[in-house]
């Protein structure tokens, strides 16, 4: 079901006992769910006050109210009377009845005049709900200004970011005039939990037919939601049904939105929607949108046949080892270090931490593809020397059993089952090219560069010998999550140890917000472009220098502007050049909020490019990366890192945020601290600051 769309007609539903029929109506029109009133109507009777006896509770099944209807809280709740009250009854009971009959969600009014009441009231049903199958859905009159994020973001963090809250921006009846301006700030929403979006009848145009249809630029609006918020966002069709055609009015079995849904299905079947959302790697990434994982650990732990499967299937990597191998085969050539005209046509190769070895077989591909060149001309093919080592014994087993079975690896691959830090090799076998994969989303959390040294400090390479990866760089932008933020402190709930199961010592609040996690970041925007964190280059030249090592320190800085970060989407995938240009658009000739309007930081990601290798001698070279603005497209193997902050902190107009962040260690193992302030940027004073997060590496490292 690609699109859920339900309705919300102008006359509160249900609120007779009739939302059997309402249902039933909706359903005619393949509409999914539909709002009711959850007002309960009661009389007075010589036995006191009674409720109104209602049809629908027996005519609908349970699984009917839990699938297909969402409560509409009774407006005469909120009054400034009971609001004033810091509670209202009438809300307790409405929901308390909700969570009885399952409903998914209740929909709270937008924001009144009086809004620290309206959050306590908030804040308390949010708590109220939460354990239940009940969510709230806040009513947002979504408009493209300044103060519209600014009191939804304020209430959200005045109920402490509940995860039980969500958003349903209600489109007003008349289209903003600047299209730019509209999907700016929508990209901004999106870092806030969007749950549902409702357009209102009268937004939708009548063509010559006298069907609805939208402008072109909401058009491009509704589009936009469909390919970010994916098939996730719940679609409802609010008020008068003004453009139904003549020949279907005499039909009173259906709600008469179906012209509308259609309209919307018409708009998701529209090729740059189905593009982005049904293809294979949308498919295959769906059940990882905003799921945290704990990043893997592949030298301290040995990782699983599945998990190197997984690897495998990635179209971009190991097309791309190949090409860079191929590359430095062709440098060495070039060089007179081998082949050409040289006596040497022997190939030093070594793949370093091999796994099930697809890295070997793309260097030994690279040089088929290299001799194969040199039929045509009068080069001397290479025999390549292969040496694979790996720490991990099931994955040398795989690659025994590889050598004896892949025609042509015999005589030329050479397993070592060894860590690579303390292998040894003869003089003979040193490597010329070291082809090695040990990143993880943030390039050297996965331990790379210690690896690598110990790999160069152990003699396994010539003292010419080139690296594969060359060089890799981690980069960091803030994140604007609230819904990633929300999974991670739910973490807190976790057993520490997977194998203790639920009942095991929870994971703790303080652990869980200073943990980085490897997530596909979906409910986000990232804010600004990724700013470059730590460089490492292999062979090392600092190897043999005591004076420097492998810790790092980085202070990145970013100001506040009124693009709030349009073209990098939720922080996984190519930054959008021509989205990023119409947020520039609205920011100088559309009414931009001038320099440095706000938004909230839940978090940062973290991403890496690594430079593969770049030709000597020719002007070629090859990456492979995660960070947006030089995303490889296609490749799936690595999910940017989010690091949590554990109190969110707002970018106000005018400021701007100062990540700091370190990688340091102790000689058993490698942590990152972080800590983001925020400062005026007209004279640096500050305006807030985070603690710094795992201090000393208490909640989170990685084993040497
Ligand atoms: C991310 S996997 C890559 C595997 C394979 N090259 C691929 O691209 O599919 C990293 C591999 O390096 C191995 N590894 C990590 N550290 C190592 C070390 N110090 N010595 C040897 N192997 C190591 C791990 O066991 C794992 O098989």
């Amino acid at each position: 079901m690609p699109l859920v769309v339900g309705c919300n007609p102008p006359t509160p539903l249900g609120q007779h006992g009739n939302t059997d029929d309402v249902l039933n109506k909706a359903r005619a029109d393949s509409l999914t769910f539909v709002l009711i009133s959850l007002t309960q109507h009661q009389q007075q009777t010589p036995h006191g006050l009674m409720h109104l006896p209602r049809r629908d509770l027996a005519a609908l099944s349970s699984s009917e109210w839990s699938n297909s209807i969402v409560g509409v809280l009774s407006p005469s709740a909120f009054s400034s009377e009971n609001l004033s009250l810091g509670s209202s009854a009438t809300v307790r009971s409405e929901v308390e009845w909700a969570m009885h009959m399952g409903i998914p969600a209740v929909v709270f009014p937008a924001v009144p005049n009086n809004a620290p009441n309206f959050s306590r009231l908030l804040h308390s049903t949010a708590l109220l709900v939460s354990g239940s199958g009940t969510s709230i859905w806040l009513d947002v009159n979504f408009e493209p200004t300044e103060a519209c994020y600014g009191s939804v973001q304020g209430i959200l963090s005045s109920c402490d970011n509940a995860s039980t809250i969500g958003l349903n921006l209600r489109f007003p009846e008349q289209e903003s005039n600047s299209i730019n301006k509209t999907l700016v700030h929508l990209n901004r929403f999106f870092g806030l939990p969007v749950k549902g979006v409702t357009l209102p009848t009268s937004l939708f145009l009548t063509n010559k037919k006298g069907y609805p249809t939208l402008s072109k630029k909401m058009q491009v609006v509704i589009e936009w939601i469909m390919k970010r918020g994916g098939d996730k966002i719940r679609w409802v069709i609010e008020g008068e049904q003004k453009h139904v055609p003549a020949e279907d009015n005499s039909q009173n079995n259906t709600s008469g939105y179906l012209n509308y849904l259609q309209y919307l299905f018409h708009l998701r079947s529209r090729s740059d929607v189905t593009e982005v959302l049904d293809c294979e790697e949308a498919r295959a990434e769906a059940s990882y949108l905003d799921y945290l994982q704990a990043p893997l650990q592949p030298l301290a732990d040995n990782l699983e046949f599945g998990t190197y499967e997984t690897f495998e299937r990635d179209p971009v990597k190991y097309r791309n080892y190949e090409s860079a191998v191929l590359l430095a085969i062709r440098d060495g050539v070039n060089l007179q270090k081998w082949g050409g005209s040289t006596n040497n046509n022997v190939v030093n190769l070594m793949v370093v931490g091999a796994g099930r070895g697809p890295l070997v077989r793309a260097s030994l591909n690279a040089v088929k593809r290299y001799n194969a060149t040199c039929l045509s001309s009068d080069l001397h093919p290479l025999t390549p020397r292969m040496l694979a080592v790996e720490k991990n014994p099931s994955a040398v087993i795989f690659l025994h059993s590889l050598v004896a079975l892949e025609p042509g690896w015999a005589e030329v691959v050479r397993v070592i089952s060894s860590d690579m830090r303390d292998a040894v090799v003869g003089e003979e076998e040193k490597a010329d090219i070291v082809v090695s994969e040990l990143l993880g989303s943030f390039g050297d959390n996965e331990l790379s560069p210690e690896c690598l040294d110990g790999a160069e400090k152990s003699g396994l390479m010539k003292p010419d010998a080139v690296s594969i990866p060359t060089n890799y760089i981690s980069f960091i932008a803030p994140l604007s999550s609230a819904k990633l933020h929300q999974e991670a402190k739910a973490q807190a709930y976790s057993a520490t140890d997977g194998a203790h199961g639920p009942m095991g010592q929870p994971f703790g609040f303080l652990r869980a917000m200073e943990t980085p996690y490897v997530v596909r970041s979906h409910a986000a925007a990232q804010t600004h472009i990724e700013k470059e964190c730590f460089t490492y280059v292999h062979p090392n030249p600092d190897l043999n220098d005591p004076t420097k090592c492998n810790s790092r320190f980085v202070r990145v800085e970013f100001e506040a502007d009124e693009k709030y970060g349009m073209g990098n989407g939720s922080g996984y995938g190519l930054y959008n050049k021509q989205e990023a240009e119409l947020a520039a658009a609205a920011g100088e000739g559309e009414g931009g909020e001038g320099a440095g309007a706000g938004i909230t930081i839940h978090g940062l990601t973290g991403s890496f490019d690594s430079l593969l290798y770049r030709s000597e001698t020719e002007n070629l070279e090859e990456h492979i990366s995660i960070a947006p603005q030089t995303f490889s497209v296609g490749m799936f193997s690595w999910f940017p890192l989010f690091f949590p902050l554990r109190d969110p902190v707002f970018l106000g107009p005018g400021c701007k945020a100062g990540v700091n962040i370190w990688r340091l260690g102790n000689g058993k193992k490698i942590w990152y601290e972080w800590s983001v302030d925020i400062t005026k940027i007209i004279d640096g004073s500050l305006v807030s600051s985070t603690p710094v997060h795992n201090p000393n590496g208490r909640s989170y490292q990685v084993g040497l």
